[in-house]
């Protein structure tokens, strides 16, 4: 009876509806094993949404947390007054990230960090790095002939590499990529680990990864500082811009190197599932619906068809693949990598249209997937149909890279490292899935399971 006593929602959580679930772990086992389904939390949202309406409370993962959506709560959540809500990492990946990552900082600090981002990850601040990407897609595909083909696999040693070189030129093999490689793996597996720093834990190692990784970029920072490697990579800019003691501008605008470590390891996390995921999920899609492959194969081949013989792809090419970009959209829509956006609220606020106040450091979250599988905006959600995007969306309906300030500042990096691959793809390649598995991973970023093994052809 204590327990029940105890187990009530904060006071002014008490007009929101739903349920809290057993105490202690609230409604946590029927979400996890609805996320790693195929549909994943989609039933678990479906359920409450039709019982509650669009605004539900519930308790999982260890928090008192109001799920919501449509396009009204999307609208309020991700363009909302400055300052109203803020990013609500785990407590997990705050730590291993550090205080000063962009995914920790907000209003001024928030910005300043986006602009510092934002051209080296524009399309035109891309184009240096069009030749390395392009490489490294046809040398991963060379081994891809008549082989079986992990495509998960090969999708993240791909994009590691282009991370890798963006940032701080590393080479493409060797010690170094193996380090970069198993630290970076470590880091990735603590994010949702569960927050007991003791040795042998997920959480631990992710920690001494982050460590060792910061020690790498410490000495590639002290060997560019001393003038022995002069390079032009994200790292470059960012020392000889931003960083202090340089001569430009006064230090109070400028990172220091804790910050610069930080934001460096923020681009590499939030970066490297994500893009790898949407990879995969591209080319299982692909392989699930042959029309729509051959479709993209012939605006492949008619790029091709145009150009002089040997030659190979140009940057002015892969800027102009509309069908492709399509692929990319439906792709993002169908597979919602990051089914939720989470938030914390930082000031009490109420959203229109749903007459719910919202308090000062509650979690909120925005339920992606079914903004996805919406049937008013997307007819027949579960059919891949890249032509839903012949016509602009409405607006907050798409989420693939979210919305608003937050909205995701690699999207240019993540749909060029696919274009450059799945061009050589379907130009070289047909392929077939050997075993037929929808489950997804227990991970934050969704990704197929079994890791898409399929068997390779040369076309
Ligand atoms: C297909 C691949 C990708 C997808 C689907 C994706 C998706 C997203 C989404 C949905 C958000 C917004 C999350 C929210 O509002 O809570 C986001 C933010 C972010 N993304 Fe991406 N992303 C991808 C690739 C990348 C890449 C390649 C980078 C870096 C090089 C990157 C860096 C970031 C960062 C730093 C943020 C946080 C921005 C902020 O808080 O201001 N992402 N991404």
């Amino acid at each position: 009876f204590g327990l029940v006593y105890i187990w009530s929602s904060p006071k002014e959580m008490e007009g929101i509806p739903g349920s809290l679930g057993w105490p202690i772990i609230g409604e946590s086992l029927s979400f996890l094993s609805d996320f790693s389904s195929p549909s994943g939390i989609f039933s678990f949202m479906n359920k409450r949404q039709q019982r509650y309406g669009k605004v539900f409370k519930t308790f999982v993962l260890g928090r008192f947390t109001v799920f919501m959506t449509g396009r009204e709560a999307s609208k309020i959540l991700l363009t909302g007054k400055d300052g109203m809500v803020s990013l609500n990492l785990f407590y997990t990946g705050q730590q291993v990230l550090g205080p000063t990552s962009l995914l920790q900082a907000n209003g001024e600090a928030h910005k300043r960090l986006r602009r510092l981002i934002a051209e080296p990850l524009s399309i035109d601040g891309l184009k240096k790095y069009f030749h390395f990407i392009n490489s490294q897609a046809i040398e991963t595909l060379d081994q891809w002939s008549g082989r079986r083909v992990l495509v998960l696999d090969e999708a993240s040693s791909f994009t590691l590499k282009v991370i890798g070189n963006m940032i701080m030129s590393l080479e493409p093999s060797g010690e170094e990529q193996e380090m970069f490689r198993a630290n970076f793996k470590l880091i990735s597996s603590s994010f949702a680990s569960l927050p007991f720093k003791i040795p042998g834990t997920a959480f631990y190692c992710g920690i001494k990864a982050r460590d060792r990784m910061y020690a790498m970029i410490d000495s590639i920072i002290a060997r560019r500082r001393n003038g022995e490697v002069i390079q032009q990579d994200f790292l470059e800019s960012l020392i000889m811009k931003h960083s202090r003691g340089t001569d430009t501008g006064d230090d109070e605008n400028k990172l220091t190197d804790q910050q610069m470590k930080d934001n460096i390891l923020t681009l590499l996390v939030a970066g490297h599932d994500t893009t790898t995921a949407a990879l995969t999920w591209l080319i299982k899609f692909l392989g699930e619906n042959p029309a729509v492959l051959e479709q993209l194969r012939d605006e492949h081949r008619r790029i091709q068809a145009n150009r002089r013989d040997g030659t190979d792809l140009t940057w002015l090419e892969v800027n102009n693949m509309p069908y492709t970009a399509k692929v990319i959209s439906e792709t993002l829509r169908m597979a919602t990598i990051l089914p939720w956006f989470s938030r914390k609220a930082a000031q009490d606020f109420e959203i229109d249209g749903i007459s719910y106040n919202i308090k000062k450091g509650w979690s909120v979250n925005l339920d992606v997937v079914s903004i996805h599988h919406d049937p008013g905006t997307f007819p027949d959600p579960q059919n891949f149909d890249p032509s839903r995007f012949d016509a602009p969306v409405k607006p907050f309906s798409f989420l693939g890279f979210g919305s608003g300030p937050r909205m995701c500042p690699g999207m240019n990096l993540a749909k060029l490292e696919i274009s450059i691959f799945i061009h050589h793809l379907v130009c070289r390649y047909k392929w077939r899935p050997l075993k037929r598995d929808d489950s997804v991973q227990p991970t934050l970023v969704r990704m197929p399971k079994n890791k898409y093994p399929i068997m390779v052809e040369p076309l």
